[in-house]
């Protein structure tokens, strides 16, 4: 569990509840070494023709204080990644650098300050209280439960738990529980946390509230937060740099801005009942069709199609017979920016998220 790896640390801390957002205001700049810092790392499973690079010379930097998200299809070697960065996997080559100790230096020193969510959940103690819970990995952590106790009221609060404060963690709902593992890994105060797939089962308001608190911490309280999703709203509204990875390597890191802006622009959305597979064949050979939804009602195609080529589309579609239900533009999203940068489809793509 990640947390064996995450929390070797030495006596009680009192650290956290000194920290404000005054405090932090250093936090903008970054001073000292990066939370993260991997270097070429890969790793393989298996032998032979069975060998899978699940992570390919992958180098990543991680400031403190930001939150980078990880985002990619299945098998793209998220979780390898964030495995390897918590010495749970031990990779073939590379190395990895927390707040600047190399985890082969010394797990202790390298992890002291950071924990982990991976797979969505945890090990909560399902016996413990909601709030014994927090006290409990506090202490793991090394900390003084006491001295963050204040902190802990404030994470029940913020993520709607505050009245399941006393509830034994069993008599929560899937969604809850979610929230208290993610309130446990943040209960001893580290200064990193690993974060997969955080929202994964949590019902639309939870995982807004999730988002919130989220981007709370990173932007009030200076945390530095390495979070791996498919879900693109979580990525988009949480983080400030987004790493796709496809087939173990990096095929774009930067900003959610930089990379939503390096996008087409002039995308269109046309739905018409006529829309058949050879309506589609006969687009496909002047226009770039960038999506065919078959499933919704009626069809639709988007296709680049910006400035005079929309007059070209529109004639091209009277002069096949289509009659337009709807037509609009489509702002990209990092979907859009996968599908760019890999040729792979979003039905093949971020999660199997179909459009
Ligand atoms: N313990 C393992 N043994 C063998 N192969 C593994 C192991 N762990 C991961 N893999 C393989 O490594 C590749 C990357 O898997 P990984 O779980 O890191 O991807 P991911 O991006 O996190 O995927 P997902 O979104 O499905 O969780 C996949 O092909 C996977 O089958």
């Amino acid at each position: 569990m990640a947390r064996s790896a995450a929390s070797a640390s030495g006596g009680p801390r009192e650290r956290d509840e000194t920290r404000s957002a005054d405090d932090d205001a250093s936090l903008g700049e970054p001073t000292g070494p990066p939370a993260l810092s991997v270097e070429r790392l890969t790793k393989r499973f298996g032998e032979g023709d069975d060998a899978v690079t699940a992570v390919d010379d992958v180098s990543l930097t991680v400031e403190r204080g930001s939150v980078v998200g990880l985002l990619g299809p299945n098998g793209a070697g998220k979780t390898t990644l964030i495995k390897c960065a918590l010495g749970i996997v031990i990779p073939d080559a590379g190395s990895v650098r927390v707040f600047g100790n190399d985890v082969r230096d010394g797990r202790r020193a390298a992890y002291a300050d950071v924990d982990a969510m991976l797979e969505g959940a945890r090990n909560d103690y399902w016996r413990l209280t909601v709030r014994e819970n927090l006290r409990y990995f506090a202490t793991i952590s090394g900390v003084d439960p006491d001295s963050v106790a204040a902190r802990h009221d404030r994470l029940l609060d913020r993520l709607d738990l505050a009245d399941k404060a006393d509830t034994p963690v069993r008599e929560l709902s899937r969604g809850m529980k979610q929230k208290v593992s993610l309130a446990s890994v943040l209960a001893g105060g580290a200064e990193l946390v690993f974060l997969d797939e955080p929202t994964l089962g949590l019902d639309v308001e939870s995982a807004r509230t999730l988002r919130a608190e989220l981007r709370r911490l990173a932007v009030e309280e200076g945390l530095t937060i390495v979070v791996s999703s498919h879900d693109m709203t979580t990525i988009e509204a949480v983080c400030d740099r987004v790493v796709m990875l496809s087939n173990g390597r990096i095929v774009a890191d930067d900003t959610v801005e930089a990379l939503l802006g390096g996008t087409d622009r002039d995308v269109v959305r046309v739905a018409s009942p006529d829309l058949d597979a050879e309506t589609v064949a006969g687009l496909r050979e002047s226009f770039d069709v960038r999506a065919v939804d078959r499933e919704s009602r009626p069809p639709a195609v988007t296709v680049v199609a910006g400035g005079d080529r929309l007059y070209d589309l529109m004639d091209a579609l009277r002069a096949a017979g289509v009659t337009v239900s709807d037509l609009r533009t489509v702002q990209p999203d990092l979907e859009d920016v996968f599908l760019e940068r890999t040729g792979v489809a979003g039905d093949g793509g971020l999660g199997g998220a179909s459009r």
